[in-house]
């Protein structure tokens, strides 16, 4: 098992690819928190999960905290310390894209998407570094970003951006902490079927294009992130930091 006695957060957890990949890590051996919004919906799926995880001997605790609070990094570390003693990985996945045109963006959409993908992430990962150099065993951080960090998206002005930092938050955190031995890399997915883009695929011409533009010819799964973000937080990646890993069935490169 790669993460046999390891503890991993990931937040965005109830859902989607945070599911897989708190599910995968389980399986992989892991302690896991499972975060959440904190919404009735985000609190019975986060609960669904637990019960999956205990249903295989594994262990999960579910935290629902907004990842738009300055302050849910903090309570998502104090509540992995209380239930398992450590934090070995953070995983930061949560995040949201209300699609929208530019020259009209609610200011109340645009601060609401950084403040959700990009502010709260800043501090959350420096809570989970901040309690991996105090255990003085480094550890694993992995940011969820996107392909939308290298590419634009014309209804995604206020989305790409916050995809772009937290990619380059992972190449500087790379610097800053590995001197603690704490590695930071980030998964770009491409692509990926969930709630989070459910209304924008229903437009059937846009879903066949979206599919034609991979190379492997099919959307992805939260599963096809799972793998690759456990690769980067075991020991099989111990050498890898400051990385980004496009997961996208070969999107960015079809040109032509
Ligand atoms: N799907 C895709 O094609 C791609 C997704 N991504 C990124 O992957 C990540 C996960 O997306 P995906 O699984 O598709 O989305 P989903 O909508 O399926 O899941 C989103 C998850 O984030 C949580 N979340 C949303 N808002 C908040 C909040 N304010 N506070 C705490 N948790 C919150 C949700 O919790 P709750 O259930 O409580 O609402 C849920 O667990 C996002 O960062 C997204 O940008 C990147 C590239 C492609
Ligand atoms: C929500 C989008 O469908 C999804 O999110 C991203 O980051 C990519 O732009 C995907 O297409």
């Amino acid at each position: 098992m790669l993460l046999a006695d390891k503890t991993v957060i990931v937040t965005g957890a109830s859902r989607g690819i945070g599911r897989a990949v708190a599910l995968e890590c389980a399986h992989q051996g892991a302690r896991v928190v499972i975060g959440h919004s904190g919404s009735a919906q985000g609190r019975t799926a986060a609960f669904s999960l637990m019960e999956e995880i205990s249903g295989f001997g594994g262990h999960g605790i579910e935290v629902g905290s907004d990842a738009a609070d300055l302050d849910t990094g903090g309570r998502l570390v104090a509540a992995a310390l209380d239930a398992f003693g450590s934090v070995d990985v953070f995983v930061n996945n949560a995040g949201i894209c209300p699609f929208h045109s530019f020259l009209d963006m609610p200011r109340e959409t645009y601060l609401r998407t950084v403040d959700t993908n990009l502010n709260g992430a800043y501090f959350a990962v420096q809570a989970a570094a901040n309690q991996m150099k105090k255990q003085g065993n480094g550890g694993a951080i992995i940011a969820v970003s996107s392909i939308s960090a290298l590419v634009g998206g014309g209804m995604q002005t206020h989305y790409t951006p916050t995809k772009a930092g937290l990619h380059s938050l992972m190449q500087s955190c790379a610097i800053a902490l590995g001197p603690y031995g704490i590695r930071c890399n980030t998964v770009l997915p491409g692509t990926i079927a969930t709630d989070i883009n459910q209304e924008d695929l229903a437009d059937e011409e846009k879903r066949a294009y979206m599919i034609r533009r991979t190379t492997l010819g099919r959307l992805g799964a939260p599963e096809d992130i799972a793998g690759p973000v456990v690769f980067l937080a075991s020991d099989m990646a111990r050498y890898v930091t400051g990385a980004a890993l496009l997961v996208d069935g070969g999107m960015f490169v079809n040109l032509q």
